[in-house]
């Protein structure tokens, strides 16, 4: 689909569309860059330093972009963060997303600290989809990886786990367990994970270790590619690869025929799915990201404090495609990450 020119009528309903004719459909948006956690790959162990109250987008501005990237075209939204649910006030925010029209697929992201506290909310704002972080099934492990030390970790381990549990319990929400696979870390893991398939409606994805934000120095000896984990998974028996449709996000999906979960892998750097992007991101500090790599970002912050128009707001949406790489250029072996990170961005 073309973008019509820019006098074209009013009437004619106006798209993201990119360069390489991606149609940007898709809006993730970090809510804080605050976390209850430091997993090893994402935050220094001591944390980053906090973006200051008055950087971080209002969540009156987060529901403004949604609602003028709404009437661009995006039909799917997802919260992320730093940890979404420890925004205050994300109620609110929710249920202005929710009573959008056309409303959008509304999804979240979280590791899963705060889910007993917020499910009904989730439930009744309709979030479709609960993608719950977590890289051990073991209660002594958790604590290293998120950096919270082992004591904290084995009760907030089992806080996550009520949490998952209590998401499959309601029936309301399609579960996603994000793994991110680390070799020297949890590569022991991944059959147990998988396993987990096979006895719940749940979909486990592993993911590819990404070299971004420049506070973290990328880790090349945890990389584990796509290929190392199918051959870990080779060892569960025969599984199936699924169709992904074109709204669907990037993971390859499988599944052991008759188990009532399924599996993914998201190959985010050795086979990335960039021809396919359909997605822009909201920064926690309300910049536009057109790449989860880009170093160029819209500033639009900047225009939602200067008393703008709607049109003002989706010309920076429009902007912010137009600079949308084809692709990203990074490789699994370079200890250099690019960009902002992860927990301004949202993953
Ligand atoms: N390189 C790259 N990695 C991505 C992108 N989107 C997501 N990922 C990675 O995949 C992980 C999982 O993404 P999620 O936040 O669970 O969302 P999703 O895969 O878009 O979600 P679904 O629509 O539920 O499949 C992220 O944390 C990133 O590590 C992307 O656009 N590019
Ligand atoms: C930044 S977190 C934000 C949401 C929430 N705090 C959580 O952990 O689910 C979003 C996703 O990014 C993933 N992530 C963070 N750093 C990553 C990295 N360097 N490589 C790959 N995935 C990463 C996390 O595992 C998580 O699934
Ligand atoms: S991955 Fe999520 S939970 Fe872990 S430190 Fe980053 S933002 Fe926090
Ligand atoms: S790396 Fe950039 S272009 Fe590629 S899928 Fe991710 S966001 Fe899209």
């Amino acid at each position: 689909m073309e973008n019509p020119s820019p006098n074209a009528p009013e009437s004619a309903p106006r798209r993201l569309v990119d360069t390489y004719g991606r149609w940007l459909h898709y809006l993730r948006i970090s809510l804080t860059d605050r976390c209850n956690l430091r997993c090893i790959y994402c935050m220094p162990s001591g944390g980053l330093p906090m973006l200051r109250h008055e950087d971080i987008l209002t969540l009156e501005e987060q529901a403004r972009m949604a609602k003028v990237a709404v009437n661009l075209g995006v039909n799917k939204i997802r919260l992320t963060g730093g940890e979404p649910l420890l925004r205050r006030g994300v109620a609110t925010l929710l249920k202005d997303i929710d009573r959008l029209t056309p409303r959008p697929d509304l999804r979240i992201t979280t590791n899963g600290l705060l889910l007993e506290r917020h499910i009904d909310l989730l439930e009744s704002c309709r979030v479709s989809t609960l993608n719950i972080s977590l890289d051990t099934l073991r209660p002594e492990k958790y604590g290293n990886i998120t950096g919270v030390g082992q004591t904290a970790g084995e009760k907030l381990f089992a806080k996550v786990k009520r949490g998952i549990d209590l998401a499959l319990e309601t029936g309301a929400f399609q579960v996603k367990i994000n793994v991110v696979a680390l070799s020297g870390i949890n590569q022991d893991e991944i059959l147990d994970f998988a396993r987990l398939t096979l006895k719940a409606p749940l979909a486990v994805r592993f993911i590819e270790y990404m070299p971004v934000g420049r506070h973290k120095p990328f880790q090349p000896r945890h990389f584990l590619s796509t290929e190392d984990i199918l051959a870990v998974l080779a060892d569960l028996g025969p599984f199936e690869e699924l169709p992904t449709g074109p709204g669907d996000g990037p993971a390859r999906r499988f599944k052991v025929p008759g188990s009532p979960g399924e599996l993914g892998v998201i190959s985010a750097l050795s086979s990335h799915f960039c021809a396919a992007c359909n997605r822009l991101r909201l920064t926690a500090d309300g910049r536009l990201a057109p790449c989860l790599f880009s170093e160029k970002t819209v500033d639009v912050k900047a225009v939602l404090r200067a008393n703008p128009t709607d049109e003002d707001l989706a010309q920076a949406l429009l902007k912010a495609t137009r600079e949308k790489p084809a692709k990203h250029h990074q490789v699994p072996n370079q200890t250099i990450a690019a960009g902002c990170p992860m927990s301004r961005l949202g993953g």
